[in-house]
């Protein structure tokens, strides 16, 4: 199994006052320093908006008891394998005084867990096969689920779903105190670790002249991103018609297709993991590749919006979610520093906005005001690769990719990526997970 921490989490007696006193309220929170929030920690700002939403979904009022908020976050990361996050759960689980018979696998979990099994594989792989009728046989059971159980369930699976992609995207491996938590490392990922850890003073230098010297010789450097930048930001809004915006959108996502994401895994997921999967082949398959018998038509963001749909029927079932949410999505896609690599005064949001559509694409939801040549013309297809795998196959990453890719960004940069990825990803799941509910409702 490959566990790293490519990534050098900063010290927390170094951090500037901001991050200190964010770390402060993680750890009031947490009883510990996680991994999670030290990496996070690069962005204060964005960290503190987790930490609220996490804090709330698992700690404050709401319609779940605490062991089953627990539960549900162990079958949520385990379909991606995260023995991270699943020990960090079975720990909480207990301490929550929940039943340490259920952690001997979802066999035995309440009847009323293991009905939301179907619907934790459909989300974390292949969101749009989500529909109406999965509600209504958790909604009219003999144990049915109240809306609001559900709707804060489908929330929790879908933070986890997406946690586990930041988690493999930053190598993030468990505290020493975890119980029961061994891992191995092959002697490669293990020799890459130390050799990463010398290079990195607090995380914060990169291999810049070497990556400059990597990147120019194929042809993919920095510079010319940031010229492909400009020139979008200047260009006047060309008239496109929407045949033509429809097409792109196509072809990027049958470009996508092509991108085939290696197993190269050698060894078999551990038991402690399976026995809480169902099911484990089922994995994300090409959102365009669906068997034409029961194709589902492409999602279209403007009929079914976050703004205007999303976030207030989450409100509505489960108060506060939706503004919190809101505000965590609004921070991940709208942060920065203006900054690439060492450039300042960089405006970096076409680059940013292409990352998002992009996984958007991926789980087959297309913005119509957006031009998808855009994505074509920012993102190298090894940057492509890369995003694939930490959305859709994340316990597929290797160190390799992560070194491989963005090699002039920092790694802070590298973390703002990850955490774009994780929102993006969380969103694009939700919103055919509310979309389905919705439809239910009316
Ligand atoms: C992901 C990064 C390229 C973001 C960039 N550093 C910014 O401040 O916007």
């Amino acid at each position: 199994m490959y566990i790293y921490l490519p990534i050098k989490i900063i010290p927390s007696n170094i951090a500037d006052e901001q991050t200190h006193s964010v770390f402060m309220d993680a750890f009031i929170q947490n009883n510990r320093l996680d991994h999670v929030s030290q990496v996070m920690g690069y962005h204060p700002d964005y960290l503190r908006n987790f930490l609220t939403t996490q804090n709330y979904l698992l700690r404050e009022d709401g319609p779940l008891p605490y062991d089953y908020r627990h539960y549900i976050a162990i079958i949520a990361a385990a379909r991606h394998h995260c023995i991270y996050l699943v020990k960090l759960h079975e720990q909480e689980f207990l301490l929550r005084n929940g039943n340490p018979e259920w952690l001997k696998g979802i066999a035995y979990a309440p009847r009323k867990i293991q009905d939301l099994y179907e619907i934790n594989k459909i989300l974390a792989h292949r969101p749009w096969l989500i529909n109406k009728e999965h509600m209504m046989k958790l909604l009219k059971t003999p144990e049915p689920w109240s809306l609001s159980e559900l709707m804060h369930a489908i929330i929790l699976l879908t933070h986890f779903h997406s946690l586990c992609s930041f988690v493999y995207g930053c190598g993030i491996n468990a505290e020493l105190d975890i119980d029961g938590f061994t891992y191995s490392r092959s002697s490669s990922s293990s020799s890459d670790t130390d050799s990463n850890s010398e290079n990195n003073e607090v995380g914060e230098t990169s291999n810049h002249s070497h990556a400059q010297q990597m990147s120019r010789d194929e042809g993919v450097g920095l510079e010319a991103l940031m010229e492909k930048m400009k020139k979008l930001n200047e260009m006047s809004l060309e008239e496109t018609s929407q045949e033509e915006l429809l097409k792109r959108f196509h072809s990027v996502e049958h470009q996508s297709a092509e991108i085939t994401v290696p197993n190269s895994k050698k060894s078999t997921p551990r038991s402690e993991l399976m026995r809480y999967v169902l099911d484990d082949e089922f994995s994300y398959t090409d959102f365009v590749t669906q068997d034409k018998v029961n194709e589902v038509p492409t999602f279209r963001a403007c009929d079914y919006s976050w703004d205007d749909h999303g976030f207030s029927l989450a409100n509505r079932l489960y108060t506060d979610i939706g503004n919190l949410l809101d505000d965590k999505y609004t921070m991940a896609a709208n942060m920065t520093y203006y900054t690439m690599g060492d450039n300042r005064e960089v405006d970096t949001s076409s680059f940013r906005r292409a990352i998002w559509n992009y996984i958007h694409c991926m789980y087959g939801i297309r913005h119509d005001d957006y031009d998808y040549s855009e994505v074509n013309q920012l993102l190298e297809r090894n940057l492509k690769a890369y995003i694939k795998t930490l959305t859709c196959y994340p316990e597929r990453l290797q160190k390799k990719d992560y070194d491989g890719v963005m090699r002039e960004f920092k790694h802070s940069e590298k973390v703002h990526v990850n955490l774009m990825i994780m929102e993006a990803r969380q969103q694009a799941e939700l919103l055919y997970a509310l979309r389905a509910l919705n439809r239910y409702m009316t």
